[in-house]
């Protein structure tokens, strides 16, 4: 297995370019399966998670192919409603071919995603929404089986605010009979970016972004040409590293509308940061100060932000809270800071953190895509080297980490097992 070598102690200075955002493309591609025909998505990552569905939704008899970061997804050949476990057990996103399927097939037999290191993960209230959708749901053997005559729209209303539950519903609505409400939908750009492809593909979906959706449904979708929005997960990962060591960094294609809560965060912390026409440049302006943070749904302080945030706490002056609203077990990365010389204290979903004056090198790993983001940040501080292991996890959802960050001078390489 891969690992990654950090030697700390290089301030990043330079310039890097955010690719596109995974956890926008993935259901853009499952989106692919509402239409015959062939559509082209481009500025795609290269990731893992985007092979992985690839493969699922050639499974299910699209065409799929990708070529520099452009994949293109015909579903004409769609004729299999099944996800199978050993598909869908690689990604937890899979699920984002439920709606469609049902939607298009009128019946899915898709694997249940299970939990996660992160948490448990259910899918209760995308399961709801798709009954009050006209669906007939049973589980049985680990799968969801959905079968309709017809969707018909319904007014939905979530306890929670779910994103990938928002993003099958929506799906799925554009194909139903009739009007459907989403009411406390998830506002993520990436709900939105999902919606304005699927209006381009010719359905009628207004509110996208806020709580408040309504989805007329029509009688079918063409396919489309779609550019897939920066990520902001990486963005904000780029911010904090160049926060952290005290560097220089300008940060392009990035946007800088979606970043508002990181941003925020990142100026009370100490962080000199200027929204400009090219990019938007972070200077460490040390020291980095304690501040207290609460992930929330967006607009809120997002959860995939909270490790890497983590981090600059760990090392800033004072002491803060970190509570994490999300996911039940989302404090992954502290027993592997903790080897590295943090002074955290976790109870319950609140995490104490004492900032201490360095962190040093160990040799460390997780479990999860943003605790690993987040012991390469250590490790650019950390005195020594740090050895970040089981690095198959960045791969799911960041393309060539340790190139960017070898392009702004950070003592960074991957070691092949
Ligand atoms: C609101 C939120 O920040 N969602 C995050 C979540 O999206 P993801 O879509 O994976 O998760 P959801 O938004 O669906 O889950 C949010 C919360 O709702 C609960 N829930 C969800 C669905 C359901 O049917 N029943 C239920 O109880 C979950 O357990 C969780 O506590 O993980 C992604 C990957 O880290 C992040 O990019 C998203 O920002
Ligand atoms: C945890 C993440 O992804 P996933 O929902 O695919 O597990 C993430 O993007 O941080």
């Amino acid at each position: 297995m891969d690992k990654i070598l950090v030697q700390g102690g290089h301030p990043l200075k330079g310039s890097v370019t955010i690719s596109g955002a995974k956890n926008a493309a993935l259901p853009i591609l499952s989106a692919a399966l509402l239409c015959d025909g062939p559509n082209t998505f481009s500025n795609v990552p290269d990731l893992r998670d985007i092979h992985s569905t690839m493969e699922l939704l050639s499974h299910l008899g699209a065409r799929c192919e990708m070529a520099d970061h452009t994949v293109r997804v015909d579903a004409a050949g769609l004729n299999n409603h099944e996800a199978p476990y050993d598909l869908v057990r690689k990604m937890r996103a899979s699920i984002l071919v439920l709606g469609p399927l049902v939607a298009r097939l009128k019946r899915a037999r898709v694997s249940l995603p299970g939990g996660c290191a992160i948490g448990a993960r259910p899918i209760n209230l995308h399961l709801r929404g798709l009954e009050l959708l006209g669906a007939t749901i049973e589980l049985s053997h680990g799968y969801v089986e959905a079968v309709c005559e017809q969707l018909r729209g319904a007014e939905i209303y979530f306890d929670m605010v779910t994103v990938t539950g928002t993003e099958n519903l929506m799906m799925a609505a554009a194909l139903a009979d009739g009007t459907t409400v989403l009411r406390n939908a998830a506002c993520e750009p990436e709900v939105t970016a999902l919606a304005d492809v699927l209006n381009a593909m010719g359905a009628r979906i207004q509110g996208a972004g806020t709580p408040d959706i309504v989805i007329e449904g029509v009688a079918r979708l063409h396919p489309v040409e779609a550019r897939i929005i920066p990520d902001r997960i990486e963005t904000g990962t780029f911010m904090a590293a160049a926060a952290l060591t005290n560097g220089d960094v300008t940060i392009h294609g990035a946007e800088p509308d979606h970043m508002e809560a990181v941003i925020h965060k990142l100026r009370r912390a100490g962080a000199c940061i200027e929204v400009r026409n090219d990019g938007i440049r972070v200077q460490g302006c040390a020291p980095l100060h304690s501040v207290d943070l609460k992930t929330l749904p967006y607009p809120g302080f997002p959860t995939d932000m909270q490790a890497q945030f983590m981090v600059l706490m760990s090392v800033a002056r004072g002491s803060c809270l970190i509570t994490e609203t999300i996911f039940e077990n989302r404090f992954i990365h502290v027993s592997e800071l903790h080897r590295m010389g943090a002074d955290i204290t976790v109870t319950g979903n609140v995490a104490l953190v004492k900032g201490v004056s360095r962190l040093s090198g160990a040799p460390v790993m997780a479990t999860d895509l943003r605790a690993s983001a987040c012991l390469i940040l250590a490790g650019l501080i950390a005195e020594n080297t740090t050895e970040v292991n089981r690095v198959y996890h960045l791969d799911r959802g960041y393309e060539s980490l340790e190139r960017k960050f070898q392009q702004l001078g950070a003592a960074i390489r991957r070691v092949k097992g």
